[in-house]
């Protein structure tokens, strides 16, 4: 992770509410994103800081999910698909080739909307990826499993059918293991995609919970349509409109008092 200063150029629409040597797990400069000739993101510069649950509002079809799409570079299996400007992560852009994709996707960890548990164990979930970066003997891998499933507080719920299949778990449950698998390779970042959209609210209020807990070690950029769920969980965010980032700031400037007129209509409901 690099301590960079945030440059004032990030917030096109507004100073930067963080400290000038805040630590910056991602930074976006310049980002252009297309799909075919579809120009969907335009010029978005966005420091991402360390440790901080950073969400990303708009309305649909604003570019949201592309943005995170880009940082674990999933839009490379699609031919067509281009992103253009830079996204430093630890020093390097990561959208050049020569990026090592599988080192990437293990620290920048992604989880998606509708919980997508692999199916095999509840355990192989977990070891699943850990095995594929590292060479844990038995006992080590147990105590990794252990560990994960009680920060997502599952352990007790699921100690003792470790190797019965996943998908037999209640959709709560399974976003939990979803987010138990990412962090179990130890990512830096962790992306969530409206990773509530799809659970009850009991489910919804424990990975609020959970969000909460995890950035003391994460740093976490969530995108969710559910602007209570922005005010209750982001330390910082980002308001998108077609495409472009229209400001960024503390949860609380954004929800109380915006600088920019958009983003007022659109926290009060005037649009989206
Ligand atoms: N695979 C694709 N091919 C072509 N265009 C796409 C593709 N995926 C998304 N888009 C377009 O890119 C733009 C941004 O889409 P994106 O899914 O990032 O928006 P979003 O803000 O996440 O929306 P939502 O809140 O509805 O999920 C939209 O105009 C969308 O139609």
């Amino acid at each position: 992770m690099t301590s960079v200063p945030l440059p004032s150029s990030e917030h096109a629409a507004g100073p930067s509410d963080t400290g000038p040597e805040q630590e910056v797990a991602l930074s976006v400069r310049d980002l252009n994103f297309h799909y075919g000739s579809h120009h969907a993101l335009h010029g978005i510069s966005l420091d991402f800081p360390a440790r901080c649950v950073t969400a990303m509002i708009g309305p649909s079809g604003c570019g949201k999910s592309t943005l995170l799409r880009v940082f674990n570079k999933i839009y490379d299996l699609y031919p067509g698909q281009r992103a253009t400007g830079e996204v430093l992560f630890d020093g390097r852009n990561i959208l050049e080739d020569s990026i090592n994709l599988d080192m990437l996707r293990a620290r920048i960890g992604m989880v998606f909307q509708k919980p997508t548990p692999f199916p095999m164990s509840i355990y192989d979930n977990i070891a699943f990826g850990v095995r594929l970066h590292e060479k844990l003997s038995r006992t080590e891998m147990d105590e990794r499993v252990q560990d994960v499933l009680t920060r997502v507080a599952l352990w007790n719920e699921v100690r003792d059918r470790l190797h019965a299949p996943a998908t037999g778990l209640s959709g709560g449950q399974q976003q939990r293991l979803c987010i138990a698998r990412s962090i179990a390779t130890r990512p830096e970042v962790l992306l969530l995609d409206e990773p509530t959209s799809a659970l009850d609210p009991i489910s919804t209020a424990r990975i609020e919970e959970l969000l909460d807990e995890l950035k003391e070690e994460f740093t976490i950029a969530i995108v969710t349509h559910n602007m209570q769920q922005a005010a209750r969980c982001a330390d910082r965010v980002a308001f998108f409109y077609l495409g472009r980032l229209v400001e960024v700031d503390t949860a609380d400037r954004i929800f109380t008092n915006p600088r920019q007129k958009q983003t007022q209509d659109y926290i009060t409901g005037r649009f989206g």
